[in-house]
């Protein structure tokens, strides 16, 4: 087992490797949590990209409550992969979603960080079995997949790999709840995880109903965001179905609605992804955006969750008494249990 050096809630310096909008969404989150964060990515403009995104989430993350001592100022840019990780008690890497640099950059970050220090992977869809093939030690990866943004979105789904020990998996499950997420530890590796299986299935029949122009980009989203959306922020699609059967519940929903809900199971195809849908999407996005910069949609989305975690009882939550005033100083969102 990679017996790390540190509790997991006595964390207080996090590396993140990859600082786009994953990587430096993680960043504002855990400077919001009060860590001190090392963040390294390879493109000459991350620094300032990553400083922009950290200073545009930080109002939202004021609002939500920030731990004691929490600052933009505790951020460092490292010159190198190796001096980002060389102190750290925990690794986040969101590196680009391609199998063989994850492969390759776990592996790097295997050899540079100390011993026992637990790594994760914000990998949105690879089994961690297929990423750590090339780690000397591939006991301590595991995934820790977000959801964006990391800064505000509770859900951490944590998973290790065949060769990930399981006090690794755990040790990440603990880290995450420590620094505020609300954790879903799975004891099996799924593609896509569980949330992003579920997506996957929406997102296969959107593209399908704009390619098949059954839909339009606008008709899909006003559709979830105007109806099941709105239940789906405090009650998932299970239990919400379960009420579609009355006073019978689930049992009487499956047996009224079961085999008309299972036809489209056996006609549904995924669409093909070509030009053609690829700029039905683009044109439709920004036809539904009408007009709206990505900054603009970025700051009413931080600012709807807010307002959904609000409405919601999930905000604000009592801190624990901090010790350090760092982590022990837990979120004012997300892993109320
Ligand atoms: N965008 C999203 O909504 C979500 C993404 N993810 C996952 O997070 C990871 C990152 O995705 P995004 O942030 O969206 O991508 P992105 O393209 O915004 O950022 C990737 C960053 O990695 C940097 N990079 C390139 N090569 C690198 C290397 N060798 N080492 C370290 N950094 C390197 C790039 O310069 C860039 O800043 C992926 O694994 C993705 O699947 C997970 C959940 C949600
Ligand atoms: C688009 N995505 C598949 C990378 C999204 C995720 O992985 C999670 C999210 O934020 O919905």
């Amino acid at each position: 087992m990679p017996s790390s050096p540190c509790a997991p809630d006595h964390v207080r310096r996090v590396a993140c490797v990859g600082a786009g909008v994953i990587g430096g969404g993680w960043v504002a989150h855990f400077l919001a949590r009060g860590y001190d964060v090392t963040a390294w990515d390879p493109a000459p403009d991350a620094e300032e990209k990553l400083r922009r995104l950290v200073a545009a989430a930080w109002p939202a993350l004021e609002q939500i409550g920030l731990a004691d001592g929490a600052s933009p100022d505790r951020l460092t840019v490292a010159a190198t992969l190796a001096e980002a990780v060389a102190d750290a008690q925990f690794v986040q890497e969101s590196a680009p979603e391609k199998l063989e640099l994850k492969r390759s950059l776990l592996a790097q970050l295997d050899a540079a960080a100390p011993p026992g220090v637990i790594i994760a992977s914000s990998t949105s869809g690879y089994p961690m079995t297929d990423m750590q093939t090339e780690a000397a030690d591939p006991g301590r990866l595991v995934v820790g997949h977000p959801f964006n943004p990391p800064y505000l979105i509770p859900l951490v789904e944590v998973v290790g790999g065949k060769q990930t020990d399981a006090a690794a998996v755990e040790w990440a499950s603990h880290f995450y709840e420590a620094a505020g997420k609300s954790v879903i530890t799975m004891e099996r590796e799924l593609p896509g995880f569980i949330a992003n299986r579920l997506q996957e299935a929406l997102w296969r029949e959107a593209l399908h109903m704009v390619a098949n122009g059954e839909a339009t980009v606008k008709e899909i989203d006003d559709s979830i965001t105007e109806g099941p959306g709105l239940r789906w922020a405090f009650m998932g699609p299970c239990l919400t179905f379960a009420l579609a059967g009355g006073e019978g519940g689930m049992a009487h929903m499956l047996d009224h609605f079961g085999p008309s809900l299972k036809s489209p199971w056996t006609r549904l195809e995924a669409p093909e992804l070509d030009d053609t849908l690829r700029t039905a999407m683009v044109d439709g996005c920004d036809e539904a955006a009408g007009g709206r910069t990505i900054a603009q949609l970025v700051a009413e989305r931080d600012q709807g969750v807010i307002d959904v975690l609000r409405a919601t009882g999930r905000l604000p939550r009592q801190r624990t008494e901090g010790t350090d005033g760092n982590a022990s100083t837990t979120s004012s969102m997300g892993d109320e249990k």
